[in-house]
């Protein structure tokens, strides 16, 4: 920047040149900073799509709070579904800040969830039918999210980053309470076995399309692609995914568990794993609201959020929100 010139009378291309460097330089962009309105935009639908993907990710396991099999196993899963709501509302601050130049706030984003513009994650649109689910939930899907999440802990965009440090280090607790539950599974009755075996049949395709398709590096205009050079993440999408199975599937190997797919292996020539890959058009069917469950938890998330007025009509004519 020209010395006794504001940052103001930068042209935009000047401006993007500033921006840039600061991010490659290493430093946190903050609220009130200027920022790109493509940036501002992608982390709009990143963290607002994270943040209700905790709130909706808590319904799962809700589910198993009052049939869970030990007054322990009740109190974990209890203490997770509170942290799952948390993280959630977290993150909706975070875009809330976000979104307020643009004149939207929270309301924008539950009505944009329930009108189906907002998408949520496509592992909490699906039924959890056994307590083995509820163990598969807590070791994959939230190992799965570690994985997702860790790679943007020094995110450029300073509100983001700060929340991810306290969502991973609960997450890693709730990915202990899901080994616990898998190891007493995987130790238990040949009944338990194959209970456990059935959840990991039914979850391995959802958990292949949770890091989200292959990014299209070559047009390196995808969102992944944007957002590696914006440094709000470090990786695409198939890094993360072959980060998952290099962690979990000599993990899953060693209970004696079976993956679903008899073409997975190590490839080491290329380093990389090769495995069947996801039906994407399936997954588009399910993120689009047509998942086993998607209708239900939309309803009860429809439903509280109409219950709840009452608290958010209080708190507005005090100004507490
Ligand atoms: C890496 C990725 C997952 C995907 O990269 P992106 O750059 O976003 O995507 P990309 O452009 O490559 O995809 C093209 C289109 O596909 C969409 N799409 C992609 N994947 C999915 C999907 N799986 N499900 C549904 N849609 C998906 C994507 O939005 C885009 O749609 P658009 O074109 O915009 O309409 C990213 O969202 C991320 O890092 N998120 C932050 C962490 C986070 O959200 N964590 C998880 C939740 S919390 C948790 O799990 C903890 C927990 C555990 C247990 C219980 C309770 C809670």
């Amino acid at each position: 920047m020209t010395v006794g010139m504001s940052f103001n009378q930068l042209s935009e291309e000047e401006k993007m040149t500033h921006f840039l460097d600061r991010i490659n330089a290493g430093e946190k962009i903050e609220p009130d900073d200027w920022m790109p309105e493509d940036y501002r935009l992608q982390l709009i639908r990143l963290i607002s799509m994270h943040g209700i993907s905790e709130i909706m990710g808590a319904l799962p396991e809700k589910e198993w709070v009052p049939k869970a099999p030990s007054l322990h196993r009740k109190l974990a899963i209890m203490a997770k579904v509170q942290d799952e709501m948390g993280h959630g509302q977290l993150l909706l601050r975070v875009a809330e800040d976000l979104m307020a130049p643009l004149g939207k706030n929270r309301h924008d984003i539950m009505e944009d969830l329930f009108s189906g513009k907002l998408k949520f994650h496509n592992v909490f649109h699906m039924d959890a039918p056994t307590w083995g689910d509820a163990g598969i939930i807590a070791w994959l899907v939230d190992g799965a999210a570690i994985i997702s999440q860790s790679m943007m802990l020094d995110s450029s965009y300073g509100p983001y980053a700060r929340a991810l440090k306290r969502i991973c280090a609960e997450e890693v607790f709730h990915a202990q309470h899901g080994e616990s539950i898998i190891l007493a599974m995987a130790e238990g009755t040949p009944e338990q076995r194959d209970m456990l075996q059935d959840s990991l049949n039914r979850w391995w395709e959802s958990l292949i399309m949770f890091f989200g398709p292959k990014s299209a590096k070559e047009t390196g205009n995808s969102n992944a692609d944007k957002n590696i050079m914006y440094k709000i993440r470090t990786k695409t999408n198939e890094d993360l995914r072959q980060e998952f199975f290099t962690k979990y599937i000599p993990r899953i190997w060693s209970l004696g568990l079976t993956i679903p797919d008899d073409t997975i292996r190590f490839d080491e020539d290329t380093q990389m794993w090769i495995y069947k890959d996801a039906d994407w058009s399936k997954f588009k069917q399910i993120v689009s609201g047509n998942g086993p469950q998607s209708q239900n938890r939309l309803d009860l998330r429809r439903r509280s959020y109409k219950n709840n007025e009452w608290v958010r009509a209080a708190l507005a004519a005090k100004k507490v929100i």
